[in-house]
């Protein structure tokens, strides 16, 4: 059913002062892959395209006209400024369907969904699509900032003589290329030595980051296993569920490995290759849309988007851990709404490492940080850990940073509408730049 392109596709919610729902129709990625493997020579565009193909081909969308994609990626190379929309022109959407590139980090597809379910909320658009995509195979790199000013010269160059001037500056070492790092710009330091400190910081033990990274391959197989993954998770190039899934993961083999980070912690580094997430390729979409636009087409409502809240911490001066944000961002998400950690049937938090979600569960149930932090009379409180990443995260399925937060949507809006109507579940996902997201779904 495709909307002619000056139609009017919008009403004005808020002209009667009510917000109407923004439904989860459902989600669709490609199965992940850890870099250099097999999506070693495909681009950020291929697999989001792959990962939009999919989701029209489950719900008949060929020839739609959405209201917006929202997509990015974080590691993204100049050509492709605008990656969503030219993944939009490769894929069988409408051609006159709007797109955006959205980039905060590993909380990327959570900003999209985040916005584009607001949009819908306030009557702007009737339907949406949201994700995200990543590559370590195929990331950008640059060039010097010696080399960039020299090749920028040359190209403004008129005569051989502003040529020859232009390229007797080059040195030596300015020609060593750079490749995208993953080191905290004011810190110098990777995501991984941010966490490890965190990690140490709270206490957190090699045993429990081996149990969390156990139960995550554990989950997530026997979600492959008893089926749940079938209408999330397209076949591409020749995968057909993530390829860091080790079903086989045991505490004995974990603990046999070397700590990868937190060098200067000496004998009590505990982050490992395999209580960390991986490097990982990989592509994930989900169809946001109004009720009306789902019924009219006769598409499932799995959910409802109900709310998002940012957060930011001030880790420059080791005053709070990198990965921290969503320890605040959800207390306050969950006041906005009168819950409690207890009100929720299931917790998703992001598997940055395995030491990210204990560290900020230990803060919920911590006194002093809940009085000093968060502002509380006490502790925020305990997840139990049965209703914890039930069908697996990150540290399984691994982390293609932009792909992650439409991986997390997708999969909890079946578990909820599983669960049943009413059912309530919360998303935690932390970002680079000691940034968050986190989210509020409510069951259909
Ligand atoms: C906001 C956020 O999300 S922040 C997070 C952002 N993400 C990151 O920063 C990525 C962090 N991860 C990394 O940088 C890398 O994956 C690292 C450094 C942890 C590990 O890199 P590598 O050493 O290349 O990992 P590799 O895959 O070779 O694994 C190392 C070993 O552990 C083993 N291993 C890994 N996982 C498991 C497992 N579950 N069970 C058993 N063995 C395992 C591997 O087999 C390998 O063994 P081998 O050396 O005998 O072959």
């Amino acid at each position: 059913m495709t909307t002619p392109p000056n139609t009017p596709t919008a009403r004005p919610a808020v002209a009667g002062g009510t917000l109407r729902p923004a439904v989860v129709v459902g989600g669709n990625r490609i199965p992940f892959a850890r870099a250099n493997t097999a999506y070693a020579t495909a681009s950020n565009q291929e697999m989001l395209t792959a990962a939009l193909d999919g989701l029209v081909a489950r719900f008949g969308l060929q020839g739609e006209r959405i209201g917006q994609v929202s997509a990015g990626a974080v590691l993204k190379h100049p050509k492709n400024f605008n990656l969503t929309r030219e993944s939009v022109l490769g894929s069988a959407l409408a051609s006159d369907t709007p797109a955006a590139d959205i980039q905060v980090a590993c909380a990327t597809g959570m900003e999209a969904l985040g916005t584009l379910a607001s949009k819908i909320r306030l009557g702007q658009i009737e339907s949406a699509i949201g994700g995200g995509v990543d590559s370590i195979s195929d990331s950008p790199v640059s060039v010097s900032d010696g080399a960039r000013r020299v090749l920028m010269q040359l190209n403004a160059a008129k005569t051989l003589k502003d040529r020859l001037k232009a390229v007797s500056q080059l040195r030596p070492n300015q020609l060593v290329p750079e490749p995208a790092g993953a080191s905290e710009p004011r810190t110098g330091m990777s995501m991984g030595e941010h966490q490890a400190l965190t990690t140490h910081q709270w206490g957190i033990t090699r045993e429990a980051q081996d149990e969390l990274a156990v139960a995550s391959h554990r989950n997530l197989a026997a979600a492959y296993d008893s089926g749940f993954m079938d209408d999330l998770v397209t076949p591409f190039r020749g995968l057909t569920r993530d390829n860091n899934l080790r079903p086989d993961s045991s505490m004995e083999k974990l603990a046999k490995l070397k700590p990868a980070f937190g060098r200067q912690l000496g004998d009590e580094a505990t982050m490992t290759a395999a209580n960390s997430t991986p490097l990982t390729d990989g592509a994930s979409a989900v169809l946001l849309a109004s009720e009306d636009w789902a019924a009219e087409r006769g598409l499932p409502m799995l959910a409802e988007f109900v709310d998002a809240e940012n957060g930011a911490v001030d880790f420059v001066d080791g005053k709070e851990g990198l990965l921290m944000a969503p320890a605040y961002a959800v207390p306050r998400l969950l006041a906005r709404h009168g819950l409690t950690l207890d009100d929720l049937d299931f917790i998703e938090i992001h598997e940055a490492f395995a030491g990210t979600v204990l560290a900020t569960m230990k803060a919920w149930e911590s006194e002093e940080f809940g009085r000093e932090r968060l502002g509380l009379d006490g502790a925020f409180g305990t997840v139990d850990r049965s209703k914890l990443n039930v069908h697996g995260s990150s540290l399984a399925a691994g982390h293609p940073f932009a792909a992650t937060g439409g991986r997390i949507v997708a999969l909890l809006a079946k578990a909820l509408h599983q669960k049943g109507e009413g059912s309530l579940g919360l998303i935690s996902v932390c970002a680079a730049g000691g940034q968050g997201i986190v989210a509020l779904l409510r069951g259909r």
